[in-house]
């Protein structure tokens, strides 16, 4: 039995028994392609979930729908009690709600690094500049970059970047973290430094959904794994299960691709 079943709540309300995140038959074209195809999915609150599959499964689109960097076409995405998906797209709030990590740093180039994680803090939650710099400090210590504050991005290694977008993305304090792979865009030196950072957000009690080729990762810090193949989810388990005893055969030809 997965968490699906688990944790209920009353639709409309909102309150600790909220799950994090929860997919009821969302489906997603792309023009005439089916993207995603009745994804249920519910994420308790602290639950690390890493989302693995083949290529153009559907992996990213699934976690840019949480966000609503992609819009759904049926279903609903109810993000800590709030659905999104209902009375238009409310920015401010979705931003509120989940940080994301993209594969490519997406930090601004013009900006010091110190910038670059106050300028959402102070448009969005309406805080001053000096309390903004004072949590964008408090976590840019957190993932041991504190003293890179006043350097630009491209001063920084892939590495730091990545780190820097991870702080920027905590200064909104998100309920929920979104990542989309974010490791595969660094040389093989620098991936552990941001595991780490992961690993100590995941060990924090920080919800997380992860889109990552990194099974080391999925194995020793998800609560489960999602296998997607074309659009649809199809295997729901925990890491042991998940990859010593696979219930379908595509996740099995899966994991025997990349082993
Ligand atoms: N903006 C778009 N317009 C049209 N098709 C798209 C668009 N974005 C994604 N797709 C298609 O939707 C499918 C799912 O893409 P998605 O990026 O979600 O897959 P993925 O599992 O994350 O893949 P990868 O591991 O290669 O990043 C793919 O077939 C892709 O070509």
């Amino acid at each position: 039995m997965n968490m699906v079943s688990e944790i209920a709540s009353a639709p409309g309300s909102r309150g600790a028994s909220d799950p994090a995140v929860r997919m009821e038959d969302v489906n997603k074209w792309y023009g005439s392609f089916h993207a995603l195809k009745n994804i249920n999915l519910t994420v308790g609150r602290g639950e690390r979930i890493v989302i693995c599959g083949p290529s153009g499964s559907g992996k990213s689109t699934m976690i840019r729908c949480i966000n609503q960097l992609e819009t759904i076409h049926s279903g609903r995405i109810i993000v800590d009690g709030h659905d999104l998906t209902a009375g238009g797209k409310n920015v401010d709030l979705i931003r509120q709600e989940t940080g994301m990590v993209f594969q490519q740093f997406n930090l601004f180039p013009h900006m010091t690094v110190l910038e670059n994680c106050t300028l959402a803090p102070m448009k969005v939650r309406g805080i001053t500049k000096a309390e903004a710099e004072e949590i964008a400090m408090k976590f840019l210590r957190r993932v041991r970059i504190p003293e890179q504050a006043a350097k630009y991005p491209a001063q920084l290694s892939g590495g730091q970047q990545q780190r820097v977008a991870i702080a920027r993305a905590l200064c909104m304090n998100p309920k929920i973290m979104l990542f989309d792979e974010p490791t595969s865009a660094l040389d093989p030196e620098m991936v552990k430094e941001v595991l780490d950072t992961m690993v100590d957000l995941a060990n924090e009690g920080m919800t997380m959904l992860c889109v990552t080729h990194e099974m080391g990762f999925a194995r020793s810090v998800a609560d489960r794994v999602v296998f997607m193949d074309r659009g649809e989810i199809l295997e729901v388990a925990t890491p042991d299960t998940f990859f010593d005893a696979p219930q379908h055969e595509r996740t099995r030809f899966f994991l025997g691709q990349i082993s």
